[in-house]
């Protein structure tokens, strides 16, 4: 597969001049329509990672370039989706989605046309029947899915996901990222994923992505994710490659890149 479509190159980070660089020397090619899972210890710098991808931390050394074009500001292209919605609290759900529309791709488009396209997109996570809700209506898995279709509604090439699901109970989670599964199946979308869940990393992913820890962290391990899809977390939770994929990034975590506290 050609993995040039997104591509971090000796990218490094540091904050502040006397403090040790956060990451050091990552190197990753993403091929388009790739869903990555990126997973490593608290504070190891996956946050930093993400934020250098959606353009909004400079690289201090090193680069991203997304399509051939170098990564260096926010654009419509990489939507980001963090933990705790962000969404705005006096606008309902078709509204909050509306205003991403009408800032990205629904410049071009009719009024009706935005209208169609932010329902189409609030259907993408089921929420049409809660377009008209406001935030404060609504449970915290329904705010993750508005915040999803507000970024699939502008359509990016890449969907920067941190940490989606990581405040939502086990069921709630377990259901929307069936959800995510089938609208990346459907739409294709080249996604960058981090997680702490080890079996969400291996449910969700085509590569794994393992850091080491920080300061000066870097990928110590990738791991390709060889599962058919569509997959099933039913037949999957006894499948004997889903376990083997599981103990990999578990050993990384708790044996190899154990955190010296817990080693
Ligand atoms: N703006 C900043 N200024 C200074 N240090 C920062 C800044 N942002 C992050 N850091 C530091 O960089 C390191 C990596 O943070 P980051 O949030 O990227 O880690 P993480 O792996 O995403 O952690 P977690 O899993 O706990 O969310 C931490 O030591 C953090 O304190």
């Amino acid at each position: 597969m050609e993995r040039s479509f997104l591509e971090i190159s000796r990218l490094s980070v540091r904050f502040g001049a006397k403090a040790p660089p956060v990451l050091n020397g990552i190197d990753l090619k993403v091929a388009q329509g790739e869903y990555i899972a990126v997973i490593g210890h608290s504070g190891c710098g996956k946050s930093t990672l993400l934020n250098v991808v959606a353009g909004l931390l400079p690289a201090t050394l090193g680069g991203v370039v997304l399509e051939g074009r170098e990564v260096d500001e926010p654009g419509p292209d990489r939507a980001v989706v963090f933990q705790n919605h962000s969404l705005l609290p006096w606008l309902t759900c078709a509204e909050n989605v509306a205003l991403a529309v009408d800032r990205t791709v629904g410049r071009s488009m009719t009024r009706a046309q935005r209208r169609d396209w932010t329902m189409e997109n609030l259907a993408l996570v089921r929420m049409e029947a809660h377009a008209q809700k406001r935030p404060h209506e609504i449970s915290g898995g329904m705010k993750q899915r508005i915040g999803i279709a507000r970024a699939l509604a502008m359509r990016p090439k890449v969907l920067l996901l941190d940490e989606p699901f990581g405040a939502l109970d086990a069921l709630t989670r377990a259901h929307l990222q069936d959800q995510v599964m089938a609208i990346h199946a459907r739409l294709g979308t080249t996604v960058m994923m981090i997680t702490h869940d080890v079996d969400e990393a291996v449910l969700l992913s085509d590569r794994i992505v393992m850091m080491t820890n920080g300061p000066n962290a870097t990928i110590g391990e990738v791991l390709d994710v060889d599962l058919p899809r569509p997959r099933d977390r039913l037949a999957l939770a006894s499948d004997a490659r889903f376990l083997a994929a599981r103990e990999a990034v578990l050993r990384f975590l708790h044996e190899r890149h154990a955190l010296p506290a817990a080693a």
